[in-house]
């Protein structure tokens, strides 16, 4: 079984939600990615989602765009990012989600993508300018369906407050691995209270389709978190995380710094 289906099936068993990081790969380097993989881990963070730094990431705000670009400026490319993944899966099964824009991953080649990202052990491919009705552009097409026998990445979509009732049953019926509601319009980042309407939308999606849905944008406090918790299968932060990231990258104690912000977070879900 694909890592993230059966993360998400053992979470279920007990009853928890799922705590996802979301770190851009790369920022500031990719040695410190790893370090920064390894120590999200021990916190407990159920699943990583791991960005692939893009020039023009549209719907990221100044975290998240100013950390793509410390990655790019450390060397870091899509070729590097799935090696570096090839490698990390020597020390870790942690389920891994990889996620950008539509433009790098037709640079490097669609199918070829899919197929090395397959092969270094990425669990979930989240594109985000790739909407569902380009069937043409999509992993059952190119890498056929997944199996037990060929298990490939899932293909992970976003549903937002603003997608109307059909569209959900649209991407509800074809949705693999989970769901990633994006709680609010606009773009990523810490917000001080939490959007409104999260729970409708979240049953609502539940019952379009029988993968769980995450919830993020905006959550980057234990408080958040544990509310978002209660409503939905998955937790992401990202942001604050990042943030983080952006003031003790280079530290020589970065691990206690992110672990003293990040276990709070995971033990505010898990008590959720
Ligand atoms: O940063 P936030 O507000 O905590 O949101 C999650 C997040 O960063 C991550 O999931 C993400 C990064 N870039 C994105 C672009 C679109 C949707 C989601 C994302």
């Amino acid at each position: 079984m694909n890592r993230l289906d059966q993360r998400f099936a053992d979470l279920r068993a007990s009853g928890k939600s799922a705590f996802i990081a979301y770190i851009a790969a790369g920022d500031p380097t990719l040695e410190r990615t790893r370090e920064i993989v390894l120590t999200l881990e021990k916190c407990g963070a159920d699943i990583i989602e791991l960005g692939l730094p893009f020039s023009d990431p549209l719907a990221d705000g100044i975290v998240n765009q100013m950390a793509a670009d410390r990655a790019l400026r450390s060397g870091t490319t899509t070729a590097k990012v799935l090696s570096f993944i090839k490698e990390l899966r020597q020390e870790t099964q942690i389920p891994l989600v990889l996620f950008t824009y539509l433009n790098p991953v037709y640079t490097y080649g669609f199918e070829r993508f899919h197929q090395d990202a397959a092969a270094a052990g990425v669990d979930g491919i989240l594109l985000l300018d790739l909407p569902p009705d380009e069937a043409s552009l999509n992993l059952e097409t190119t890498l056929g369906p997944n199996s037990v026998e060929h298990p490939r990445p899932a293909t992970i979509r976003l549903i937002a407050p603003t997608t109307p009732a059909e569209r959900i049953q649209l991407i509800a019926s074809k949705a693999e691995g989970f769901i990633y509601y994006v709680s609010r319009e606009g773009v990523t980042g810490a917000q001080t209270s939490l959007a409104t309407g999260i729970q409708e939308q979240v049953k609502l999606i539940q019952s379009a389709g029988s993968v769980p849905v995450a919830v993020g944008f905006g959550i980057s406090t234990p408080e958040q978190a544990r509310t978002v918790a209660t409503m939905a299968d998955g937790v992401v932060v990202g942001s604050a995380i990042v943030k983080l990231i952006e003031q003790h990258g280079h530290a020589e104690d970065l691990a206690a710094k992110l672990t003293a912000f990040v276990k709070p977070l995971v033990d505010a879900v898990k008590s959720a």
